[in-house]
């Protein structure tokens, strides 16, 4: 396989006194789309976080493309994170004063595109996700299924690299559940990007072609590298 498009290595991270990530490693190759799972508290959030640039660790190293995330100056990251970069929350997060058009339209805008191109690809964008019809509606007028396919098309309007998800299905029934991650996992196949998608629920882990698992703060698999490691050295 290729090298990872983004790494994390040994990652460490607490909220205060409360230890989040405990040394975890990932690696996240181009175009793989990934299932990050585990129980509450386990440090999902906190590990993709890291990973987008949105929080630095305490310790430990984040590589994307070959540039050193946790060390890369703030205006630099933010570039990078507005370019690079998609994020979908639980609850979408969009913009409640601005239409379904207008949310989507944002990232292009910052980027420097005119208004009227970037309302355009807007409106193709929701016409992908099947919530063409929406357009001049604010997110409070939608229900929670297509704000959250609103979010997916705001989040992949730049065509980013990576598109980090955390918990995107976490606030909808199991119906639109389905619908958002058929649609996510769709387009990102289609446009080469790379999903880091968290998730509690081992079915919509199943949309993934890999899934590891949180524990405590480091994968899973790396609790039982360590155990066995340590029975070796015994
Ligand atoms: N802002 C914060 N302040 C204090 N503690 C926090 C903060 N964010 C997370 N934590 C703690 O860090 C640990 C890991 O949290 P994190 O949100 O990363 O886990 P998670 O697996 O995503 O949980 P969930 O599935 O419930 O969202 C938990 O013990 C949590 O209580």
């Amino acid at each position: 396989m290729s090298s990872p498009l983004l790494t994390g290595r040994r990652l460490f991270k607490a909220h205060g006194s409360t230890p989040a990530l405990r040394g975890a490693s990932v690696e996240l190759h181009a175009g793989e789309i990934l299932a990050v799972t585990g129980t509450s508290g386990s440090g999902k959030s906190t590990l993709l976080h890291c990973l987008a640039g949105i929080t630095r660790p305490d310790s430990g190293t984040v590589e994307y493309a070959g540039e050193r995330l946790d060390e890369l100056p703030e205006e630099r990251l933010s570039t990078l994170r507005r370019t690079e970069f998609g994020v979908v929350f639980q609850f979408g997060q969009l913009i409640p004063e601005l239409t379904a058009v207008d949310n989507v339209a944002l990232p292009l805008l910052l980027a420097g595109t005119p208004r009227q191109a970037a309302r355009e690809q807007a409106a193709e964008w929701l016409e992908r996700f099947g919530v063409r019809g929406q357009e001049t509606r604010r997110p409070g007028e939608m229900s929670g299924g297509q704000a959250q396919r609103v979010s997916l098309a705001r989040a992949l309007v730049t065509g980013p690299k990576v598109v980090f998800a955390d918990e995107p299905t976490g606030a909808l029934d199991s119906l639109a559940g389905e619908q958002v991650m058929t649609a996510l996992t769709h387009t990102a196949r289609e446009s080469g990007a790379a999903v880091l998608l968290i998730t509690h629920d081992a079915q919509i882990a199943a949309y993934a072609d890999r899934e590891v698992t949180l524990r405590d703060g480091v994968l899973a698999a790396e609790v039982t590298e360590t155990a066995e490691t340590a029975e070796v050295a015994r």
